[in-house]
């Protein structure tokens, strides 16, 4: 049995230490709140963020990173991409030396741009061919009531996505395997910013056309900046591109559509931002993606609208006509 630790007891650290428990894997889950460990450990449920699953006694959860990180053989961090690095600054001295560590998150640094694989290298001290990135179509929820997805386990070492993705196979979790770390953080982050913009059309009142003209010019721009940052193009076609862009864009269940339909529906940003208790990472990864693309001279108007409404204050309904009025141009340019 591999014994792994997840570093962040929310929606999708639970939800993922329950494949790879399915697995399995024994697994030590890192809950930054004693009560969410006193929880899962005496009822087995993380009723705070998914109620409706029991989850397997081979996952024990503690309040105590030490505790979850003696004799992990696999590290799965699952925390927001903002606070990755003040969380690695506690755990730098007590990651395993020879252990694969899994990234979850998708969101880019502001202030550095640095994508999470690097920020792991960098505050954790942790060689890039033991970083691993798993991205796809995973809304937590789903996944936590065993409904078949896929997903991409990305690596640079062959023998480290290997190993991750053996410990977090299942009949409902399907892992593919991927050499393209870039391009799977790129598409994993830049997703989030696109449903923040078909969040608001939908809660404007916009249809179906406007969702997948709004999907589709955004994986040009996710797939532009990718390239640009040297990305395998293939990737934004594969789990960790079409297809997370299509089930956030289309999902309720997404925070980030959720954050943006309830702007476009006319709550202000204070009472959205109030009204939303989870991790909606293109909030504040719209910022530093356009900081990103800037830096390598790519155009990306549907996250440069986004950061406009979430930190300029600029109108929803202004979003409309500042994508529709844009200068004429070839699709494929
Ligand atoms: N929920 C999903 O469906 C899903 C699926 C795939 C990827 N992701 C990604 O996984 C990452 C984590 O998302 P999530 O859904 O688990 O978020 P969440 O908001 O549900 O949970 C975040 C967890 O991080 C913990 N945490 C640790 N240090 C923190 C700090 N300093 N400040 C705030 N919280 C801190 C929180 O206590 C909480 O347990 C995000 O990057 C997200 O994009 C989420
Ligand atoms: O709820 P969201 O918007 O963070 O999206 C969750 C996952 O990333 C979907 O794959």
């Amino acid at each position: 049995m591999t014994h792994v630790a997840v570093l962040g007891g929310g929606n999708w650290g639970t939800a993922y230490a329950a494949i790879m428990a399915d697995a399995g894997c024994t697994v030590r889950l890192w809950a930054r709140r004693q009560e969410v460990a006193d929880e899962i450990n005496s009822t087995h449920l993380n009723s705070g963020y998914l109620a409706d699953r029991v989850l397997p006694e081979t996952i024990t959860a503690t309040s105590s990173y030490a505790d979850a990180l003696d004799g992990a053989e696999i590290v799965v961090l699952a925390v927001p991409s903002q606070t990755l690095r003040s969380n690695l600054a506690d755990w730098r001295d007590l990651l395993p030396k020879d252990a694969p560590i899994v990234s979850l998150m998708k969101g880019i640094e502001l202030g550095t741009g640095e994508r999470m694989s690097q920020v792991i290298a960098e505050a954790g001290g942790v060689e890039q061919d033991r970083i691993v990135v798993v991205s796809g179509p995973n809304l937590a929820p789903e996944i936590a009531a065993r409904q078949p997805a896929a997903a991409v386990v990305a690596a640079v070492s062959a023998r480290a996505r290997a190993k991750v993705a053996e410990a977090s196979a299942t009949a409902y979790f399907r892992p593919y395997l991927g050499t393209d770390v870039v391009g799977t953080e790129i598409a994993g982050a830049t997703k989030n910013v696109i449903a923040l913009a078909v969040g608001m059309a939908s809660g404007m009142g916009m249809g179906d056309n406007t969702m997948a003209s709004l999907l589709t010019r955004g994986l040009a721009e996710t797939a532009r900046l990718g390239a640009a940052l040297g990305a395998d193009p293939q990737t934004f076609l594969g789990l960790a591109g079409v297809g997370d862009l299509v089930a956030t864009c289309a999902s309720p269940l997404s925070r980030n559509r959720t954050f943006g339909y309830r702007l476009g529906s006319g709550m202000s940003l204070e009472e959205v931002i109030a009204s939303t208790k989870q991790t909606a990472e293109g909030v504040k990864s719209c910022e530093s993606i356009l900081q990103l693309a800037r830096g390598v001279d790519v155009d990306v108007p549907i996250v440069e609208n986004v950061a406009a409404v979430v930190h300029d204050g600029r109108a929803p309904q202004d979003v409309t006509d500042a994508l529709m009025s844009r200068a004429r141009k070839h699709e494929t340019s």
